[in-house]
C-alpha cells in the first residue's frame, strides 16, 4: 500500500523525515487508517537519548512529517483530488509544538496516529499521538501550509 510520500514528485522526496529518495533519511509512510492517519516507525540503537530511550529530537522530526503528510492527505480529499504522482498536494511545516508525556522506550514500533483538526484552503493542523508499546508518549500539533509545485525551485 501506498503512503502519501509515494506521490510526491521527486523534487519533494529528499526530505529527512519522509523523503523516499533520501537514503540517510526516515523515510516514512503515512496511511488513512478510518478517519485518522497512521505512521509506523522502528527506532534503531543509534537514536539514543539515555540508554534505552529515544531522542527526543527525532521523536519531533517524526511528528513533523506525519503531520505535512496527514496533511496532504486531508487537502486531498477535501478537495476530491485523486492522488497521482502527478497530482498530490504539497505541505510544508509552518509550526510544530511537542510535549514530552513520557520516555519513548527504544526496541519496537513507534506507532503515530493523527487526527484532522482543522482543513483550510491552504492550512490544515494536525493533532499527533506517538505510542511505543501502545503507551502513549508524545503528543503533537503540527501546522501544514500547501505550497505550489515549484517550491524550493
Ligand atoms: C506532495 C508534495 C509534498 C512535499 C512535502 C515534502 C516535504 C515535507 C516537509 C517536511 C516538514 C519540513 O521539515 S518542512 C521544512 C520546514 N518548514 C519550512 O521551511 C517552511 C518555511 N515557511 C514558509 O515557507 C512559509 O512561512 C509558509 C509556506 C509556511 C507560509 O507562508 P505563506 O505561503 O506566505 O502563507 P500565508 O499566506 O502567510 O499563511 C497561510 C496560512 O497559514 C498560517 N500560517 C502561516 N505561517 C504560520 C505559522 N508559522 N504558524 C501558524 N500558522 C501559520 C496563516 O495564518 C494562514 O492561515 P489562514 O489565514 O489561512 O487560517
Amino acid at each position: 500500500m501506498k503512503g502519501i510520500q509515494d506521490y510526491y514528485p521527486d523534487h519533494f522526496a529528499h526530505c529527512y523525515g519522509c523523503g523516499r529518495l533520501n537514503e540517510h533519511g526516515h523515510q516514512i509512510k503515512t496511511f488513512w487508517e478510518g478517519e485518522g492517519t497512521l505512521t509506523r516507525f522502528v527506532p534503531k540503537e543509534y537514536h539514543t537519548a539515555i540508554p534505552g530511550f529515544v531522542y527526543g529530537g527525532l521523536l519531533a522530526s517524526l511528528i513533523d512529517c506525519h503531520g505535512t503528510g496527514s496533511a496532504a492527505l486531508a487537502l486531498a480529499k477535501a478537495q476530491g483530488i485523486e492522488l497521482s504522482e502527478t497530482n498530490a498536494p504539497r505541505c510544508v511545516t509552518a509550526s510544530l509544538q511537542v510535549k514530552y508525556l513520557k520516555p519513548t522506550p527504544i526496541g519496537g514500533e513507534i506507532v503515530i496516529k493523527g487526527k484532522i483538526k482543522e482543513v483550510g484552503a491552504r492550512k490544515v493542523i494536525v493533532e499527533a499521538e506517538l505510542f511505543a508499546n501502545g503507551v502513549l508518549c508524545v503528543v503533537g500539533e503540527v501546522v501544514s501550509v500547501l505550497v505550489p509545485d515549484n517550491f524550493g525551485l
